[in-house]
């Protein structure tokens, strides 16, 4: 679960007074996440009720970055995709303190995030991406990819090979590919603002149609084509990572290529970009086990999905993206 600070209701009360959104009616923690504190929280509003997002940064998220992640919402709302925007408070400010740490409101949107995706969701979710691409270009801001593949190599070789093994034994090995990852990345292809983390949990879905998309907190300026193979390990998988649905896979990238078609580099590109995607999930995963203690309230990823997702871009290559 993701609630890592007790706010009573007296402060969510008090913090709410600070917008225009009604007296608050209730506010109930979610399970979801792993990074942020995060609450649903409903006010009274005219004849009935209205939703909102309450975000208190923790984990991973400098202050300094919050202009440019609670930016790029309101950018990308207002350029009709289905991102939530943010809510300011009275004085205009996009975001507060609380116990000392920042929180944001911001926009509810509906929507579940599904499982076991669809052919045409996938589709859909493609279509998406490739139009938040087109859209963060003229953003204006700007921020590093600090979880790219050097940092992954460099995170896999700080873990320690008997840390590593002590989660699988076939884990170490991985920090030997990240650093030929790392040595192999391309440069010089397109870039814009990306997501970088479009996992199944990030998307709200109705239908086919995607109603959101949520969690911007690893946003940064870095390759489209990086986003699409992170969204495509990240989607096209199903047994933890053991089986590729081909299926899901193929829809994605024509979903992407109907809004955005690929360039030749790209498309070659996609291969290793697959590879260091699965590489940083890997990274981030191993460095949050061997930090976390067994018995913390947020439920620990397993790195060893990314493994398997890793060694099937690895051996399959181009074949995963024909
Ligand atoms: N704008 C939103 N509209 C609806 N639900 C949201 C919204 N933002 C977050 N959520 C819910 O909160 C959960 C956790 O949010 P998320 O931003 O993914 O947290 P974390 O950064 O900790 O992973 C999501 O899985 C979703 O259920
Ligand atoms: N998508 C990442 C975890 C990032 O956490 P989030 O809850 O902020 O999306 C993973 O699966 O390792």
């Amino acid at each position: 679960m993701a609630v890592y600070t007790q706010l009573s209701a007296e402060t969510l009360a008090e913090l709410v007074a600070h917008y225009d959104v009604g007296e608050l009616v209730s506010a109930k923690g979610i399970a979801e996440g792993v990074s942020n504190s995060n609450w649903l929280l409903e006010t009274a509003w005219r004849a009935g009720g209205r939703r909102f997002i309450l975000t208190m940064y923790e984990r991973r998220i400098a202050v300094a970055d919050l202009p440019f992640f609670l930016g790029l919402l309101d950018h990308l709302s207002a350029a009709g995709l289905p991102v939530p925007h943010t809510i300011h408070d009275s004085a205009g400010a996009a975001w507060r303190e609380v116990q000392g740490k920042a929180v944001a409101l911001i926009e509810f949107l509906p929507g579940i995030s599904v499982d076991r995706p669809t052919p045409g969701q996938a589709g859909a979710v493609g279509a998406v991406l490739a139009r938040l691409h087109m859209a963060a270009r003229d953003f204006g801001r700007t921020r590093a990819n600090d979880l790219g593949p050097d940092t992954s190599a460099r995170v896999l070789a700080d873990c320690g090979g008997a840390a590593l093994a002590a989660i699988d034994p076939s884990l170490p090995t991985m920090a030997d590919e990240a650093a030929r990852v790392a040595g192999a990345w391309p440069g010089g292809l397109p870039q814009s603002v990306i997501h970088s983390d479009l996992f199944p949990d990030n998307v709200l879905i109705l239908g086919d149609r995607v109603s959101g998309l949520i969690d911007f907190y690893f946003a940064c300026q870095d390759a489209m084509a990086y986003d699409l193979a992170v969204t495509h390990a990240a989607w096209s998988f199903a047994d933890e990572g053991r089986s590729y649905r081909a299926e899901i896979g193929a829809a994605m990238v024509a979903g992407y290529e109907s809004v955005r078609p690929l360039e030749p580099a790209e498309r070659a590109a996609l291969p290793l970009l697959a590879e260091a995607a699965c590489l940083r999930f890997v990274s981030s995963r191993a460095q949050d086990w061997i930090e976390t203690p067994a018995d913390a309230l947020v439920t620990r990823k397993d790195p060893m999905d990314f493994v398997r997702r890793f060694e099937a871009y690895r051996a399959g290559g181009g074949e995963m993206f024909a």
